[in-house]
């Protein structure tokens, strides 16, 4: 069954529906495609409100709300939110270019040819769109499409009409082959892109996928040769953002020389994920958690990424970054912001951007004696070989860099002082997943702790928040085992999404793909955001590069180094994710 692009309510939802002055407003039609209708339904929707408008119903809005999304609207909506009622308006009379500038890249066919095919079986692009596929490399259009049929590979391949759907979305998209620093090769795709867009207002995205010594290159011609003259223009700016302060703020400065704040939309693809956006709705909406929320009641908060193979084909980006930079200053720092910050004053973009800074500027300076770093290295196992890290041919034989990162870092405020954030990430680890830990303090004057032995970190309650693989939110309570006599085990409250929920999990591409060019910026990364993380992880950084500091080396596959542990033991603290029950 197809299903048509599902936005609505609190959220993502009304967040777009709720876009600032600033940004476009969204157009009643498109307000009921993120409501679930699709797009002739939500035109006809869209009229009906303009009709019951006239007519002088008193809840315009509600009354022509078909019945599948009405209870979906946010209860406040009012007619300011539907201030643009001309259903056509975004449909018809513009248009969306999309231009993925490295088309002919790893992470262009990984992810973002298959997230824009995912958004349009979805119903979620505008009705005038076009892809744009733009690199050095020589293609055709025709090149171009095989190439994108070939890595068309996402979850909605195994949906009905989808060689149908793949075949109309394939029509849409096209190449341009030119120098990244040409902005003349930038004129000619103006030319081709002015073409599609024909006399509609053109709304332009280019998505930067592309190594970040030419991020400002492409900028630079982007904005002076092929930008829209009378819609908008956005950039994606893909990670890295600089590898220190410096660095950061250096490209900072160089996008802003052609782009505005609002213009440029750096991207942590972690913030498109599922359970990540989900940690708002869970603690503000749920008063059995915002309560707990503090250091009166939870020990440590454990944020742990894991992947079960090496920088296979990605050695010469990863050498020069390593696992802090490529994942705990971005991916999980953004997390900790996201599951400490106080309540934004609303679920407006800058509202939450506000609230994340704060958290990540009270942060207190990361100290070496609160990391562990480490490097795989080569190990057989069952009559196969892995190769260590600096076996691959694209790092340096004495590299020093971290492929695994273990640290504990503090909140300098009121709710979080003294509670360790503990973060952990790693390549060639035995397992692949990202979970959020939440370990609760003991009961205190606990009537059964007899039951527990002398160990009562078994009984702590532990909320656990798996963002992948296997979506699921858990939380472990003590619980009498039944029958006559008085025997207690730890059970689960368990959330698990493949079995409360039909629907699919969009990509975080896809999500943020949306985003992007619905212009809602709440998952995306400010610079001042950017700033903070930076000035938290540089002067570690430094340290560990300017001291030579050498990783302790784990074997591939294995659970990573043991400093890991004594780092943890420093703050009476046990990773969740290693207990024997996490094994069980
Ligand atoms: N791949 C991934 O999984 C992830 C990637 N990223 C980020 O996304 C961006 C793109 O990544 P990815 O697709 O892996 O990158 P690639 O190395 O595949 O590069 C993308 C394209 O850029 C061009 N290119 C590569 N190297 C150079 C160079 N030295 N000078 C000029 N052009 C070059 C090539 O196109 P052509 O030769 O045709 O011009 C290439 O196809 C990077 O910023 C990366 O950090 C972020 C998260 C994950
Ligand atoms: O940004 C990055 O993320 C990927 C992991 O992303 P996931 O969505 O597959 O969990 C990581 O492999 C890569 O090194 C890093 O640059």
């Amino acid at each position: 069954m197809a299903f048509s692009c599902m936005r609505c309510s609190a959220g993502a939802g009304a967040g777009a529906v709720r876009r600032g002055a600033a940004a476009t407003r969204a157009p009643a039609a498109l307000s009921f495609v993120r409501c679930g209708l699709r797009r002739p339904a939500a035109a006809a929707a869209a009229k009906g409100v303009k009709a019951a408008m006239d007519a002088g119903v008193e809840n315009p809005v509600r009354s022509a709300a078909p019945s599948k999304v009405e209870n979906g609207l946010p209860s406040e909506i009012t007619l300011d939110d539907f201030e643009d009622l001309n259903p056509l308006s975004e449909n018809d009379e513009s248009t969306v270019t999309i231009t993925v500038v490295g088309a002919s890249g790893d992470l262009a066919k990984k992810k973002i040819f298959p997230a824009l095919f995912a958004l349009y079986y979805e119903d979620c692009l505008p009705k005038h769109f076009t892809i744009f596929g733009y690199a050095r490399s020589k293609m055709t259009d025709a090149e171009l499409r095989n190439m994108v049929s070939r890595t068309l590979t996402c979850r909605i391949d195994k949906r009905e009409n989808c060689n149908e759907k793949m075949e109309e979305f394939l029509k849409r998209c096209f190449y341009h082959s030119g120098q990244y620093d040409s902005e003349e090769h930038f004129r000619d795709l103006d030319k081709k892109l002015k073409q599609h867009e024909g006399s509609r207002v053109s709304n332009r995205l280019f998505y930067l996928s592309i190594p970040p010594n030419i991020f400002l290159d492409v900028v630079k011609c982007a904005s002076v040769s092929a930008s829209s003259v009378n819609g908008w223009t956005r950039v994606i700016v893909e990670k890295p953002f600089g590898r220190d302060s410096d660095s950061s703020a250096a490209l900072t400065r160089g996008l802003k020389q052609y782009l505005v704040e609002d213009q440029i939309f750096r991207i942590d693809h972690y913030l498109g994920k599922e359970l990540v956006e989900n940690l708002s709705v869970l603690r503000f909406s749920n008063l059995v958690f915002e309560p707990l929320w503090s250091r009166q009641y939870i020990r440590n908060v454990q944020l742990i990424f894991s992947e079960d193979f090496g920088t296979e084909g990605r050695g010469g980006y990863f050498d020069r970054y390593g696992i802090i930079r490529d994942i705990m200053q971005n991916h999980l720092l953004q997390i900790l912001a996201l599951f400490a910050m106080e309540t934004p004053i609303s679920l407006e973009a800058e509202d939450i951007r506000n609230e994340k800074v704060k958290v990540l500027r009270s942060m207190k300076p990361l100290q070496l004696d609160d990391v562990v770093i480490g490097q795989y290295k080569s190990h057989t196992k069952g009559g196969t070989t892995y190769p260590g890290y600096i076996d691959d041919k694209t790092v340096p034989k004495d590299s020093l860099t971290p492929t695994f990162a273990a640290a504990a870092l503090f909140i300098n405020n009121a709710r979080w002082d003294g509670v360790p954030f503990l973060m952990k990430a790693g390549k060639a680890l035995h397992t692949k997943g990202a979970e959020i830990r939440v370990q609760f303090r003991h009961v205190p004057g606990n009537l059964y702790k007899r039951s527990f032995g002398t160990d009562l970190d078994t009984a702590t309650n532990e909320l656990v928040i798996r963002v992948q693989p296997d979506e699921a939110i858990y939380l472990k309570i003590n619980n009498k085992i039944p029958g006559l006599g008085m025997r207690l085990d730890r059970s689960k409250l368990n959330l698990h999404y493949a079995a409360r929920y039909s629907k699919e999990i969009p990509d975080a591409y896809e999500r943020l793909l949306l985003d992007a060019i619905e212009g809602e910026r709440r998952l995306f990364i400010r610079s001042d955001e950017l700033d903070a993380a930076w000035e938290l992880f540089t002067p570690l950084l430094k340290e560990l590069e300017e001291k030579r500091i050498a990783p302790e080396l784990y074997p591939y596959g294995s659970r990573g180094p043991v400093g890991a542990h004594y780092l943890a033991a420093k703050y009476n603290v046990r990773w969740g994710d290693l207990t024997t029950e996490h094994k069980a």
